[in-house]
């Protein structure tokens, strides 16, 4: 086949291109080959190349940026043609995996030299976005997680495997548990059932690098017996995971695609965990995003881990960031992580010799992993031992330091001395990376290397006082021995002197200058040369394997080292952050209180312009008296910032770390809920407010007294009345819930719900303050208790550079509605969205949102009515508390027409604490219809 050897980068975006023929045996066993790996771009070596072939070739020239050419171009089995030399596997590789390709790597299985016939081929690795040990397709600083889902008739399963570290994770629980761990651990793809497919899309949308499998895949125990089989278990009792029936099977399809992908030495995976749900605060899929814990919401931000993460191992880094998102609940569990912070920064000697030994330590965890799975090359072997090399002094550093929390993690330590002597006794510190050319070993481990290295040594001489006789007898002073693959040794000489070569020499090659032959002598030694190296080669490799089969006995101490370490790293990190950016131990136990003293946005406060100072802000809510602030203040004001400083402050507080504040009492938080007004699922093309309310509801369903809520401008998509309304409602539910006090922050621009703290005793008004000055506003950014009077959106409007003549135009309207709004009176109770929110949390959430004061849904009264519902809904904001409230919940079941008899009956076989939002959702819809044609 004709190589292409010049490849001049062409873009290309045609059709994909006929299908290559299988019109020669080397096509037909592509054909056999692309067949068994459908789905996956199958690079095909054939000589010094990798080769794609029709749609795969158009596929890799787009991404790789490489020529598409023709293979038997004006024949009948033309197909398109792209390829690459093989040596330059490691630059393609990833950006083909990173392009979310799943890539067959297709190897020749013999030397082509041997081969009877064609040559052997078949595919040696598929490396899939979530499964790859190619450093190049890594991120040293994160995990690199394949997940499975697996949906159950109750439940669903999830498992979690990073092969570059054998990291392997399994949970089982509700939708919504699965969405938090998957915005959590965030997968490179994600496996489920192809029947799965809208589900999974339907729950956790469209946008995560995927492949469906088989059905059959998805078996329990079909799992069970695959995570038996590879732990050598008879059962999984041990792991503690043996009841998690939808979680095994998803572990399962985990171990099913590792072996469909080649990988079969993953001896590293020694052990799989649980995620319990209840080891962890709560925080749901938007707290992770809006928090901005990992990941920025926008580009250009900066999320909390960028602050907080100064470990120095890869596996402190990928370790921080699976404490940031999993924040703990046990009191004395944290404690014990903020004891040993404080410790180290009262010791700064300690702090600062553990991180200088820790920048020797290397990525220890997949280092270790590379042994086990054979793929580990000579210079990973030596920072291996040079990483080993520092764990002694670590763990005498840790063990002296008086610290129980470090003491502990010294005695988990172990300097494995055997291996790390042997491998520095055998590689040489100037090994190469490939192991098949020689110079890997030192002298004196093997007596025949030894011979062999002698011989193939003095042949060389040898050679070269050859060379040196040849230019004595013929007078060529100019010639040379040299070396190339087709012809092995030969003597060169130019076109000037060729007439004085003696007639014995053979004449192998000509070029434009010169000609090249070979003698009879030099043939002799070639031999010899040539099969000393061969030998030699053969002799290395052994010994380089059997070190790398030794290697890996130490596999679980290494790992036990890698986790060690990992910790010990995270815990230098608070401490150094902690130093660096003036945090504060904080105090965390049992209680109910939150009382944050002089807090600050431990972000916002990093990327202020110099000069410029956050201005921290004291904040305490307790179940008792203070249990929801209601935050108001113009735009810019600061209430998101101090909403989100409040939630920081828990989580840093709760997974160990120093907090950015004076000081600061955290009664341990179970649940973090944020909820935004949000405009963001305006692009996906959903109903903004719909999510917006079916999320809320789903917040309201699970709250505890131990729960933090922080809603931040919630109802703002939809009309000032109804949003005025929600907001309204929620605070009530959140206020009156004989189910729980949640503590709450709830940040709003209507002023008007300032009036709740009148009819509830544990709310309390507060607001940002703000100076107006000259008809300009100067953002103070303290928090004031005290509601306040009116909004100032039109002085940010100018702020923001809006025409003189449009604020002035907007000044006069807002005066017109006040004035028209203060002389309304009640407003129509026709039903809106707050009634769909209510239809979502049933009765006795319906209940308490209006403190009790509803209609129950059979139609009787659920407790004594009362006259009023005091939910503006039904009047305008200003008037909230003057005028008489009808309910609108009563408006809304009145029994004379049929269709909303046939409501009342649909709603009354709603079960809905098993409902999720989105079947909530589609329940909605249903009823809508429902009432729309009167079935
Ligand atoms: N305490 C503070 N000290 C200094 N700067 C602050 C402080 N709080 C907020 N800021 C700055 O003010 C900006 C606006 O704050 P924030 O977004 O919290 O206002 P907001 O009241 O929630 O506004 P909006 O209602 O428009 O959402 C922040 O991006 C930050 O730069």
């Amino acid at each position: 086949m004709k190589v292409i050897k010049e490849k001049k980068p062409v873009r290309t975006h045609g059709t994909l291109g006929p299908a290559p023929v299988a019109d020669t045996p080397l096509m037909k066993q592509y054909q056999q080959l692309k067949q068994t790996y459908p789905g996956a771009v199958l690079l095909f070596r054939v000589g010094d190349f990798y080769e794609t072939f029709g749609e795969d070739a158009v596929t890799a020239s787009r991404i790789l940026d490489i020529t598409l050419t023709k293979r038997g171009a004006g024949t009948a089995s033309e197909t398109p043609l792209a390829g690459f030399p093989h040596h330059s596997l490691d630059t393609y590789l990833p950006k083909l995996v990173r392009a979310g390709q799943r890539v067959a790597i297709c190897d020749q299985l013999e030397d082509p030299k041997q081969a009877k016939g064609l040559v052997k081929r078949g595919v040696t690795e598929l490396v899939t976005p979530g499964v790859s040990l190619h450093d190049n397709v890594l991120e040293r600083r994160s995990n690199n997680y394949l997940c499975a889902v697996h949906f159950g008739k109750q439940e669903a399963g999830i498992s979690f495997l990073d092969i570059s570290t054998g990291e392997f994770l399994v949970a089982q629980g509700t939708v919504e548990y699965l969405g938090k761990l998957l915005q959590n651990f965030q997968p490179a793809e994600v496996l489920f059932c192809k029947k799965s497919r809208q589900e999974f899309e339907g729950h956790f949308g469209p946008d995560y690098c995927h492949n469906a499998l088989e059905e059959w895949v998805f078996g329990h125990d079909y799992g069970h017996e695959l995570l038996t089989r590879h732990f050598n278990t008879t059962s999984l009792k041990g792991f503690g995971i043996d009841g998690l029936r939808e979680g095994i099977t998803a572990a399962g399809c985990v171990l099913h695609y590792l072996a469909e992908t080649k990988h079969t030495n993953v001896s590293h995976i020694g052990s799989i965990g649980r995620l319990e749900e209840d080891k962890y605060v709560w925080l749901d899929r938007f707290t992770v995003r809006n928090l901005e814990l990992v990941q920025a919401q926008h580009p250009g931000g900066v999320p909390l881990i960028d602050i907080l993460d100064q470990t120095i191992t890869p596996m402190g880094a990928r370790l921080l960031r699976k404490w940031v998102v999993l924040p703990l609940k046990e009191a004395a569990q944290i404690q014990r992580r903020l004891d040993t912070v404080e410790a180290l920064l009262q010791t700064p000697e300690l702090l600062e010799n553990l991180q200088q030994h820790l920048r020797q330590i290397n990525d220890l965890e997949r280092l270790i992993s590379k042994v086990a799975v054979r793929r580990i090359n000579p210079r990973e072997l030596l920072q291996l031992a040079r990483a080993l090399e520092a764990i002694g002094p670590i763990r005498d550093e840790l063990a002296a330091s008086g610290v129980k929390a470090l003491q502990k993690l010294a005695d988990q330590l172990n300097p494995c001395a055997t291996l790390r002597e042997e491998i520095q006794a055998k590689i040489r510190e100037d090994a190469p990376i490939l192991t098949n050319q020689g110079g890997v070993l030192l002298d004196n481990i093997d007596a025949e290397l030894d011979d062999l290295r002698r011989m193939a040594g003095s042949g060389k001489d040898y050679l070269f006082q050859l060379q040196q006789k040849a230019i004595q007898e013929t007078g060529i002073s100019s010639l040379k021995v040299a070396y190339n693959k087709v012809f092995g040794y030969y003597l060169e000489v130019t076109n000037s002197h060729k007439d004085k070569v003696p007639p014995t020499w053979i004449r192998k090659q000509t070029l434009v200058n010169a000609e090249r032959y070979i003698t009879e002598e030099l043939k002799v030694y070639e031999e010899k040369i040539l099969h000393a190296e061969e030998r030699l080669f053969v002799i290395e490799q052994r010994i380089y394997t059997e070190l790398v089969l030794t290697a890996a006995e130490y596999v679980p101490q290494v790992q036990q080292n890698a986790r060690a370490i990992g910790v010990a790293d995270c815990l230098a990190s608070f401490a150094a952050t902690a130093r660096q950016h003036r945090y504060v131990k904080p105090v965390v136990d049992d209680s109910t209180t939150l009382d944050i003293t002089a807090g600050r946005h431990p972000v916002i406060e990093r990327q202020l312009p110099p000069g410029e100072q956050y201005i921290p802000n004291d904040l305490r809510l307790d179940q008792d008296d203070q249990q929801i602030v209601v935050i108001t203040g113009p735009n810019m004001a600061g209430k998101s910032a101090l909403l989100r400083q409040t939630a920081l402050i828990v989580l840093l507080a709760q997974i160990g770390s120093f907090v950015p504040a004076d000081a600061a009492h955290v009664g341990v938080i179970d649940k973090i809920f944020t909820r935004v007004g949000a405009s963001d699922n305006l692009s996906k093309g959903e109903s903004t407010f719909m999510v917006e309310m079916t999320e809320t509801a789903s917040i309201l369903n699970n709250l505890s007294d131990r729960s933090l809520v922080l809603m931040d401008e919630i109802g703002r998509g939809t009309s000032t009345y109804d949003g005025i309304s929600i907001a309204w409602a929620i605070v009530e539910h959140l206020h009156n819930s004989p189910r729980a006090r949640a503590k709450t922050l709830f940040a709003t621009h209507y002023h008007e719900l300032n009036q709740l703290a009148d009819d509830c005793p544990r709310v309390r008004n507060y607001h940002v303050a703000v100076k107006e000055a000259d008809g300009r506003i100067l953002f103070l950014r303290k928090l004031r208790e005290g509601g306040s009077e009116h909004s100032f959106g039109i002085h940010v409007a100018r702020m923001a550079g809006m025409p003189t003549a449009v604020v002035l135009r907007a000044n006069e309207i807002m005066h017109h509605l006040e004035q028209e709004r203060a002389s309304t009176s009640v407003e129509t109770d026709q039903p809106t969205e707050f009634d769909d929110l209510l239809v979502g949390l049933g009765d006795a959430e319906a209940a308490d949102m209006t403190g009790g004061k509803v209609v129950s849904f059979n139609g009787s009264p659920a407790v004594a009515p009362e006259p009023a519902l005091s939910g503006p809904k039904a009047q305008p904001a200003a008037a909230v508390h003057s005028a008489p409230r009808p309910s609108l919940q009563l408006s809304m079941f009145e029994p004379a027409d049929p269709a909303l008899e046939r409501l009342r009956e649909l709603l009354t076989q709603l079960d809905v604490n098993t409902l999720t939002p989105i079947e909530a959702l589609l329940k909605l819809n249903e009823l809508k219809l429902a009432v729309g044609s009167g079935r």
